[in-house]
């Protein structure tokens, strides 16, 4: 029999109780819960068949009232006496993607972010849409190429024109870049032709993860008149491997800044869903930057109430990412063709003038949040390196 020892400060405390889904050698994947180093295999703890599966699809389509009831469930087993194979230390398991992910849509809800990419992207125009204060925008992304945290990213090829050059090139992107974002999962979705609030992002929402929205800024800017972005971001997009339930998010709830001019009463929050959670961005094992997500402009109970107020369904296991968090600093900034300006003001790293990225580069982006203990609660990790292209040749 075994006890989990809970050292204070541990980002993953019974505050906390993130689900992932993991394998040991010779095992098939199923549902545990992270505390302090340790997995706790779910299936075995409560014995209940849907905690058997290589997803967690099925216990998030069960509902709000069984995520809290599980919790306390949990709660209540893990500071107790366990039996030692429920119990894995979190180094020797393989984690694996959480959740089948049905739907992927990427909004753009960071006012700095926007206006960044807005001076880079259409340097004559103003950098804020007329429509950006009025919705949160957001593209379709594709749900295929959402992979678990420490996949490998082959760089993509695809074409590209330089405002200068006479035709398109096609081969590897030059600028391959980040974007880190949070992202969330629907638990129990809406059926096709009704629509959700903002007010029941709460009970309707799983939990969030942290995302790598990786983007090829060359292939993008090329292809995205006037239907926004496609290949220069369907290559990939990283997901952190455990799921922090909402429900562990109450004590990081704030404030979105203030909106002005006030929304559409369809996006209207009762208490807004801010979060005061901190991202820290390591290239290389460098920390470059630190994007606060508390200054997101629209918040993520927002974006729910736009995705489905035209009937579109919404269905477990569907992604809605915030889209690149940036502060109002530059070294808040979230993805690096803002944190280098284009590639004109490249960061040092490792004592090297860098701007995109290069071949064998490394990314981790993490996330912190204050829990409802007084202490902080953790998000892990999102983590990927950069292989070569193998497209090239054609
Ligand atoms: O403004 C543009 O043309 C492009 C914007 C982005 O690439 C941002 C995007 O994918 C959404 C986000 O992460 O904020
Ligand atoms: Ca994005
Ligand atoms: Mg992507």
């Amino acid at each position: 029999m075994t006890e989990i020892a809970i050292p204070a400060g541990s980002p993953f405390g019974t505050d906390n109780l993130p689900y992932g889904v993991f394998s040991t050698p010779g095992t098939e994947p199923r549902v545990g819960v992270r505390v302090a180093d340790s997995v706790v295999d779910l299936a075995v703890v409560l014995g209940d068949a849907v905690f058997a599966r290589p997803t967690l699809n099925a216990f998030m389509a069960q509902g709000y009232d069984r995520w809290v009831e599980v919790r306390r469930r949990i709660t209540e087993v893990v500071t107790g006496v366990l039996p030692d194979e429920a119990v894995h230390a979190v180094g020797d398991v393989t984690l694996h993607l959480p959740v089948d992910i049905a739907d992927y849509v990427d909004f753009y809800a960071s006012e700095h972010h926007a206006t960044n990419l807005g001076r880079l992207f259409r340097p004559d125009s103003a950098p804020l849409m007329p429509n950006w204060k009025h919705l949160p925008v957001g593209y379709h992304g594709r749900a295929g190429s959402v992979v678990v945290s420490g996949t490998d990213i082959v760089r993509p090829c695809g074409q590209r024109k330089a405002p200068g050059d006479p035709a398109p090139v096609f081969g590897p992107s030059t600028r391959l870049d980040i974007e880190a974002e949070l992202g969330f999962l629907v638990g129990t979705g809406s059926p096709l032709g009704s629509s959700l609030t903002a007010d029941d992002f709460g009970r309707h929402v799983f939990g969030a993860v942290v995302v790598n929205d990786w983007s090829a800024r060359d292939i993008q800017a090329w292809e995205y008149v006037p239907l926004g972005p496609n290949l220069g971001k369907s290559f990939a997009t990283s997901i952190s491997p455990w799921v922090v339930p909402l429900l562990a998010l109450e004590g990081a709830r704030v404030p979105t800044p203030e909106q002005d001019p006030a929304p559409l009463p369809y996006l209207a929050e009762t208490r807004p869903w801010g979060l005061d959670v901190d991202l820290a961005v390591e290239w290389n094992g460098e920390v470059v930057t630190r994007p606060p997500y508390r200054s997101m402009y629209w918040s993520p109970a927002q974006m729910l109430a736009h995705l489905t107020i035209n009937g579109a369904p919404a269905r477990t296991g569907d992604l809605f990412a915030s889209g690149t968090v940036s502060g109002p600093d530059k070294d808040q900034r979230g993805a690096f063709i803002e944190l280098t300006w284009g590639g004109r003001e490249p960061v040092t790293v490792a004592g090297e003038p860098r701007t995109f990225l290069l071949d064998g580069d490394e990314v981790a982006i993490s996330a912190t949040a204050p829990g409802a203990g007084g202490g902080r609660i953790g998000f892990g990790e999102v983590r990927g390196r950069i292989l070569p292209a193998t497209q090239a040749h054609r």
